[in-house]
């Protein structure tokens, strides 16, 4: 029977552990394991594997996975439990402005919007109306906005705005289902928490959501995804160079009264799967890429105990590359080729099971 999300859509249920991320580990990660000598990590490893994490719908082709997804979502509500569909929206044309790991599939300069609202939006959404019964949080579009606020001095950003305010103003309308809650990207704490940036966001997302008509589906932000900062952290890493608000506790405190202001009363979710040791090993706060001295953090099933946060993710399913070291790759970023880095490294999305290691050996909590 229909469902129609109100208030926060992870309240009281479970979150998805999704068969493709536990593919990697048992099929990957854990004979990794077991061929390197390494088999007394391998309970570790498959007790990671039923910890839920987003799937990232990063291109057209992806789409075609999403029903067995919603279809493994319906057996599990069948069992009697308050299952919770979660994934990221992913594709825009000129993906990632600012970098060159993650490009996608689409461009701008070759029809990108018109195929991002037909053939990406545009079906997800019918296949989405197949499965009312199926309550579904969304994130939307990973960097995008951050990026339209720190990086109009980048060429492809500031000619990617117009489309990606098209693309993402399309999203958000055409998702705005019963059963969809949905979370716009915003950054970090080292991204936009700095004053100058954040007085920009804050009119900025709230009229995203206010020209998209304040979709009733259009819940919040999402924040850290794909980064490593602490929620809470008593001492500021050194890296975060005297910023106060340097935890994303404190980024969203100073954030969610600035939406409010400008007539958004917005809920949060934190990304936290590589944040569980803090200090990282980063040098510099922008070190994103296959960041060293991380661990798997806070499970998402934790209560927050903070009214702006509807929950702890783990939106960047950890063990997935954020890009490739190799220098003659056609998206080689230089980020990934830093000291914080950590190399060898495989294409953005595809296993790094060294990553994995990484992340398993310095887990907080950790895993048995
Ligand atoms: O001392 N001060 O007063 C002061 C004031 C202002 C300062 O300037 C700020 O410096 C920050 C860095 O410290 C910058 O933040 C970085 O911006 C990058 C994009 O440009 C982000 O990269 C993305 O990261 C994503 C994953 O998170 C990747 O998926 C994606 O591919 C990748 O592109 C980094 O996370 C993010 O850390 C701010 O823009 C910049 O405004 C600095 C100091
Ligand atoms: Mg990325």
């Amino acid at each position: 029977n229909p469902i129609t999300i109100s208030g926060n859509p992870f309240a009281g249920r479970k979150q998805h552990y999704n068969a493709y991320y536990s593919s990697e580990i048992y099929n990957i990660a854990v004979p990794s394991l077991v061929a390197a000598g390494k088999a007394s990590l391998t309970a570790a490893a498959k007790a990671v594997a039923t910890v839920p994490t987003f799937v990232w719908f990063d291109t057209i082709d992806k789409l075609s996975q999403l029903p067995g997804h919603l279809d493994d979502i319906r057996a599990k509500r069948a069992t009697g439990e308050d299952t919770l569909g979660i994934f990221v929206v992913y594709d825009l044309p000129d993906r990632d402005c600012a970098a060159l790991a993650s490009n996608g599939e689409l461009s701008i300069a070759n029809n990108g919007v018109n195929i991002y609202k037909t053939q990406y939006i545009d079906p997800m959404v019918a296949i989405f109306k197949r499965y009312p019964d199926i309550p579904i949080a969304l994130v939307i579009e990973p960097d995008s906005v951050a990026n339209m606020i720190t990086n109009m001095g980048v060429q492809k950003c500031s000619n990617a705005k117009t489309s990606y305010e098209d693309c993402i103003n399309y999203a958000v309308k055409n998702l705005n289902l019963p059963n969809i809650a949905m979370y716009l990207d915003a950054g970090h704490a080292g991204w936009l928490g700095w004053p100058d940036n954040l007085s920009k966001s804050g009119p900025y997302y709230a009229g995203i959501y206010k020209t998209a008509g304040s979709p009733a589906s259009f819940r919040g932000l999402a924040t850290n995804v794909a980064n490593y900062n602490a929620w809470s952290v008593a001492t500021c890493p050194s890296y975060t160079q005297g910023l106060a608000a340097c935890d994303e506790k404190r980024y969203i405190a100073n954030f969610a009264p600035l939406l409010k202001q400008n007539g958004w009363d917005a809920r949060f979710i934190v990304d936290q799967g590589r944040s569980g040791k803090q200090p990282t090993g980063q040098g510099q706060w922008g070190d994103w890429c296959n960041a060293i001295g991380t661990g798997f953090g806070i499970r998402p099933d934790t209560p927050t105990n903070d009214v702006n946060v509807d929950a702890f993710v783990w939106i960047k399913p950890g063990g997935e590359c954020d890009g490739t070291s190799d220098t003659s790759a056609v998206r080689y970023d230089s980020h990934c080729g830093s000291s914080s880095s950590l190399k060898p490294a495989p294409e953005a999305g595809t296993w790094f099971q060294a990553y994995f290691e990484q992340l398993l050996v310095n887990a907080n909590p950790s895993f048995p």
